[in-house]
């Protein structure tokens, strides 16, 4: 990213990028000694560790019209910070009495990368290649990772995340009736367990559920909990320090070991590698290994054939978008849970049947909008009804509303085209009607939650491999062809519209 930009982050209810050509030269409401007492209140909210790493390099700038700007040194510490760390930003600052909705990060265009781990999450495994080779100039720094036990690395574990607080539904009794066979901690039968579902469907909530789950009941057991990004960044450590042999002897010594989002080392051949051969030897050895995924193993493109073989060889298990009846009943425990920071907030009837049918993208969505609303009404001492909801979440209902489905984009891409339906998902292979197929797989892919077979069944019973070659066509084309590069963003446009 250039430097002077923005890396607009979202906390919750507002993941959306924009830019901002201001120096940040703005007014500032909230002034440092404020942003000091939060950051002690954030202190005992995230921990030591991921204070010192995180919370204490960031820079307050100002607070304007309820936006909090922090300057960062990079792209993916904006990411980092907001996605672990934005809602107890954004928490304290509101209950220091600050008129905050959102919080933004700023790349700076005069800090040194000081603490800046590789400047975009991609950019890691290149720097590993470079290490490799012994032409390596800076060493990412891993992200804030705890001694678990003894010198185990593992992340912390959210203490909110844990069964009781897990709302079962249709859509993840599978899933959380094989997380609680698991969390017996019995002989291992599914190995591994592979969880995937679309973004904040409660895959993390479960997976942290299982470890407090096994710590309470076998605490004689080493359960390491980490993201594919924290297992990269150890591997990365470790090679740096030449301390392979004692990485290979933690991660082999683990009795559950538990990696959440491991689509993140698709493409990185080198920590592929040494998954695969860490996956191997827990199996050999008959430890449990638990996998998050945001797609099934076969969906998951750059991934090794032989690990995506190993991934499917246990349980796979789907966690299904949210239900009315589930977000209804995940929406009336948070109430629940955030009610002892807002003891006086008065809840008028209706509110949470009215955001469950109309927020339905995922509970994390979800969750960030009643705790907007929660703080709103709070902050103006009245009731929180139906129309103070429509006003204080007009962007995320107004975003909501606007889903787009895969016939919305097979009718477009036909109209774009001038082609019948029938042709686009029929078995012509004709370059007039492959390419806006093709074009149109690719926008389903990237602009609707549908998984590949899904959309496979969409376009007249293809298989998912096809749609996963149509896609990858694309991705290739819009590079090299001006006239489909334009055509995807019209077509984009059109849809978003
Ligand atoms: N069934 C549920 N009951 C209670 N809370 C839930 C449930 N599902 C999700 N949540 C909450 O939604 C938020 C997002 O969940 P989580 O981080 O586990 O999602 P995820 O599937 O791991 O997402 P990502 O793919 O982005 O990592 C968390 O605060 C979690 O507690």
């Amino acid at each position: 990213m250039a430097a002077g930009t923005v890396a607009t982050v979202g906390v919750g209810w507002s993941l959306h990028s924009s830019w901002n050509e201001n120096d940040n030269a703005g007014q500032c409401d909230m002034t440092n000694e404020t942003w000091g007492l939060v950051r002690q209140e954030l202190l005992k909210t995230v921990g030591k560790n991921n204070y010192v790493n995180w919370i204490e390099p960031l820079e307050f700038d100002r607070l304007e019209d309820g936006v909090a700007t922090f300057n960062v040194t990079s792209t993916f510490v904006g990411n980092w910070v907001s996605r672990n760390f934005g809602d107890s930003i954004l928490n304290e600052i509101a209950k220091a009495g600050e008129p905050v909705r959102r919080i933004e990060f700023t790349v700076a265009k005069t800090r040194a990368p000081a603490r800046a781990a590789a400047d975009a999450t991609g950019a890691a495994d290149a720097e590993l290649d470079r290490m490799i080779k012994g032409t390596s100039t800076s060493a990412p720094e891993a992200p804030a990772v705890h001694a678990q036990d003894d010198d185990l690395p593992g992340a912390d574990l959210d203490p909110r995340f844990t069964f009781d607080s897990f709302v079962v539904g249709k859509p993840n009794e599978l899933a959380h009736a094989a997380g609680r066979r698991v969390a017996e901690g019995g002989p291992v039968t599914f190995n591994p367990l592979f969880l995937y579902g679309g973004v904040g469907l409660g895959k993390t909530h479960l997976m942290h559920a299982i470890a407090w789950e096994l710590r309470r009941r076998k605490p004689e057991l080493r359960v390491v909990y980490l993201s594919a990004e924290q297992f990269m960044y150890r591997f990365i450590q470790a090679l740096r320090g030449s301390q392979m042999i004692d990485f290979k002897q933690l991660f082999r010594s683990v009795d559950v070991l538990m990696v959440d989002d491991v689509q993140f080392i698709a493409g990185k051949d080198s920590t592929q590698e040494e998954f695969f051969h860490t996956f191997n030897a827990l199996v050999d050895q008959r430890s449990q290994i638990i996998i998050s995924a945001d797609r099934a193993p076969g969906e998951i493109e750059k991934m090794e054939a032989r690990i995506v073989s190993r991934l499917q060889s246990g349980l796979v298990v789907d966690v299904h978008p949210t239900t009315y009846e589930l977000r209804l009943g995940i929406l009336q425990q948070k109430a629940e849970q955030f009610r002892p920071q807002f003891p006086d907030l008065r809840l008028a009837d209706g509110v949470l049947e009215f955001l469950a049918h109309r927020i339905t993208s995922n509970v994390r969505v979800l969750e960030g909008a009643l705790m907007r609303l929660f703080a709103f009404g709070s902050l103006v001492g009245r009731p929180v009804d139906i129309p103070m909801t429509q006003e204080c979440l007009v962007d995320i209902l107004r975003q909501s509303d606007r889903k787009t489905t895969i016939d919305e984009i097979q009718r477009k891409v036909c109209d774009h085209y001038n082609i019948r339906i029938s042709d686009l998902v029929g078995p012509k292979r004709t370059r007039i009607f492959a390419r806006p197929r093709q074009i149109a797989m690719y926008l389903c892919k990237h602009m609707t939650q549908r998984s590949l077979p899904e959309i496979g069944r969409k376009f007249g019973g293809r298989d998912h491999t096809t749609i996963m070659h149509g896609v990858k066509k694309i991705e290739e084309l819009k590079s090299q062809d001006s006239q489909i590069a334009e055509d995807l963003e019209m077509l984009r446009r059109a849809l978003e519209a």
